[in-house]
C-alpha cells in the first residue's frame, strides 16, 4: 500500500511532488496526460554478470532493450466515478495503476491526483510476512499517512471486516492468498481514501468475500470516493463500474460505458486483432 497526500502530481523524471489544484483540474479526481512509460530490461539474462561484461565489451550498447508499456495514455477521471480498466495480459493496466499510485514515475507526461490515494495493487504488497496481521494493519495505516491513534480507532473495524479469527495474531506468511486478500482489502478500504486503486484483488477471495468486497466498494462509491478497478472479470467490471477504459498495447483503445467497452473488448479478443480495425470496435 502506498499513499499520496492531497493534490499531488507525478511527472516525468521525478517522484511525487506537491502541486496545487487549479482551474478545470479541480473537477477531476485524477488526470493522466499523455503518459509514456518505458521499462528497460536486459536483452540477455546473463548480461548482468561480470564475466559477460568483461568478455563482450563491444556488446555493452545492446545490453538493454526498451519495453514501451504505456504510449501516450490520457485519461481524466471524475470524482466519485468507478473506472474499470480492462485489457489483455501485458496491455499496461498494472503499469498505469502503479503510475497513478505514484510508485512509478512516467518516462514522459504528467499525472495529477486530487486527494489521498490508497492502493491495493497486488495482494499483500506492503505487508511483511514475518509480522502478524495486527502488526501489518498498523504498518499499512502508517504507510497511508494515518496517526497511531487513528489506526487504533479503526483497528477493530478492519479486523472485524477481514474476519480472520485467531489468524490476525499469526505471522502473515502463514496466511492463504485469500486471507492475505481479505486483510489487504480491509486495510486499504478503511483508510478513507479519496481515490482507491484495486488491481485484481477481488479474484483472490471466495464467493462470500467477493460479495462483501462488492458491498464495500458500493459503500465507498456512495461516499463519492473515486475507484480504479483493474479486472479480467468482465462481469465484475459491468456490475461495479460506471465508466471503463480498455488498454491495448499501452494505448487507450476505447473509453466509455462499461457494457459497450467490455463488449467491444470481448469481440476484439474473439475475432483477433488482425481482423479488426479500430473504427470497427
Ligand atoms: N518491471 C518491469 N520490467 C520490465 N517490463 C515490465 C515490467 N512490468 C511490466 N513490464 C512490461 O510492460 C508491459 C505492460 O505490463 P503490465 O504489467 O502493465 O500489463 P498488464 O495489463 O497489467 O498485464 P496483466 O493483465 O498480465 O497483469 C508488458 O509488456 C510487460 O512485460
Amino acid at each position: 500500500m502506498s499513499s499520496l497526500s492531497a493534490s499531488e502530481t507525478v511527472a516525468a523524471g521525478r517522484g511525487p511532488a506537491a502541486s496545487p489544484p487549479s482551474g478545470p483540474g479541480e473537477s477531476w479526481a485524477v488526470q493522466v496526460r499523455d503518459v509514456h512509460i518505458t521499462y528497460r530490461v536486459p536483452r540477455d539474462p546473463r548480461a548482468n554478470t561480470l564475466r559477460y561484461r568483461l568478455t563482450r565489451p563491444s556488446a555493452r550498447r545492446d545490453l538493454v532493450r526498451e519495453v514501451k508499456a504505456l504510449r501516450g495514455v490520457s485519461i481524466e477521471v471524475a470524482h466519485g466515478s468507478v473506472l474499470g480498466v480492462v485489457g489483455a495480459n501485458g496491455a499496461g493496466k498494472s503499469t498505469l495503476m502503479r503510475a497513478v499510485a505514484g510508485i512509478l514515475p512516467p518516462s514522459s507526461g504528467e499525472i495529477e491526483v486530487h486527494g489521498r490515494i490508497s492502493t491495493l495493487l497486488a495482494l499483500g504488497v506492503g505487508f511483511n510476512g514475518n509480522l502478524s496481521g495486527r502488526e501489518n494493519v498498523v504498518l499499512g495505516g502508517l504507510a497511508a499517512g494515518l496517526s497511531r491513534r487513528q489506526i487504533a480507532e479503526r483497528y477493530q473495524q478492519i479486523a472485524d471486516w477481514a474476519d480472520l479469527g485467531d489468524f490476525i495474531d499469526m505471522p502473515m506468511k502463514t496466511y492463504s492468498s485469500g486471507m492475505y486478500g481479505r486483510l489487504a482489502f480491509a486495510v486499504s478500504t478503511h483508510m478513507e481514501p479519496d481515490v482507491l486503486l484495486i488491481d485484481e484483488a477481488l479474484s483472490a477471495g471466495d464467493a462470500k468475500f467477493k460479495r462483501k468486497s462488492y458491498d464495500k466498494i458500493q459503500e465507498l462509491v456512495s461516499q463519492a470516493r473515486t475507484i480504479f478497478l483493474v479486472s479480467h472479470a468482465v462481469a465484475t467490471i459491468r456490475e461495479l463500474c460506471d465508466d471503463c477504459v480498455w488498454l491495448h498495447q499501452g494505448r487507450v483503445m476505447m473509453r466509455g460505458d462499461p457494457e459497450e467497452v467490455t463488449a467491444a473488448y470481448i469481440r476484439f479478443q474473439e475475432v483477433g486483432e488482425d481482423a479488426v480495425v479500430l473504427e470497427d470496435v
